[in-house]
């Protein structure tokens, strides 16, 4: 069974925002399809992206982050910088169009790779984190966060053991050992400090035993009888 919590209140949106996070390895991609598949079918448009990316200039500064050496903190501003692009141009539009936002990773992957990973301030990444998902309303400012996070914890000795039958690393994925034990670690912390919004999916399970509890827990948040529309009062 996966640990999740039912359903919090959600602020006044009209889209559902799911991420799915984890570390290299752990099987997200392996899901995306299923689990778009499993809202299409109970009724939600769904906007499948993934971070970092899903903007033009999100997707370049992707290519970098993947692939040229440079400072932690460096990571950290680019990976926030390539998610306030992603928030405005992408996540935004779409949730305030009602449909659901389904990102492969957000900002709990820059708490565990740049945070827990690297050794970048955790206090600085909450200040960033706060400064960049601000977006402006009629209203007032939004604070843009994940409804839900679907947490795929695996052992890191176990993903890495996969991703080695799989392909060809990039910087991240070329990591130790070490690393992804702390990137791993940073993710728990993450669930500790927010619960309600983590679910997580045992994900050293046979594949269709994950999926199970991949549905189980968009079931058990209300997600799977359609998506949820602000009441309407007289
Ligand atoms: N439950 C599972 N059991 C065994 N192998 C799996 C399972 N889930 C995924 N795999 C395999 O493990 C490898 C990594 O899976 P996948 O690409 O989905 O991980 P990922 O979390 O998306 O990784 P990354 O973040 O690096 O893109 C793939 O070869 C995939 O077929
Ligand atoms: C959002 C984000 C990602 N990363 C790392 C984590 C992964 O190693 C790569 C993305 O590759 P994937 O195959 O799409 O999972 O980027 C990071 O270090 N910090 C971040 O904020």
């Amino acid at each position: 069974m996966p640990t999740c919590h039912t359903a919090a209140p959600t602020p006044a949106r009209k889209g559902l925002f799911l991420s799915i996070e984890g570390i290299d390895g752990a099987g997200k991609s392996s899901h995306l399809a299923t689990i778009a598949q499993a809202l299409e079918a109970a009724g939600h448009t769904v906007v499948l992206t993934r971070e970092p990316g899903g903007t033009p200039l999100a997707e370049k500064i992707r290519a970098l982050l993947l692939h040229e050496g440079m400072d932690a903190r460096c990571e950290a501003l680019l990976a926030f910088a390539a998610r306030r692009q992603h928030l405005l141009e992408t996540i935004v539009p779409a949730l305030e169009q009602g449909h659901t936002v389904v990102s492969d990773r957000f900002t709990d992957a820059t708490f565990a790779y740049q945070g827990a990973g690297r050794g970048v301030d955790w206090v600085a990444l909450e200040w960033l984190e706060q400064w960049v998902q601000t977006t402006p309303a009629a209203d007032s400012p939004h604070f843009q966060s994940p409804d839900c996070t679907l947490w795929f914890d695996l052992p890191p000795a176990i993903a890495a053991e996969r991703l080695q039958k799989a392909r060809t690393p990039d910087r991240f994925e070329a990591q130790t050992l070490a690393f992804f034990t702390n990137v791993a670690a940073g993710y728990a912390r993450r669930a500790q400090q927010a619960p309600e919004r983590f679910c997580r999916i045992d994900a050293h399970q046979p594949i269709a035993q994950v999926a199970t509890q991949v549905r189980q827990c968009l079931a058990q948040r209300g997600y799977l009888s359609g998506p949820t529309t602000p009441p309407v009062y007289a």
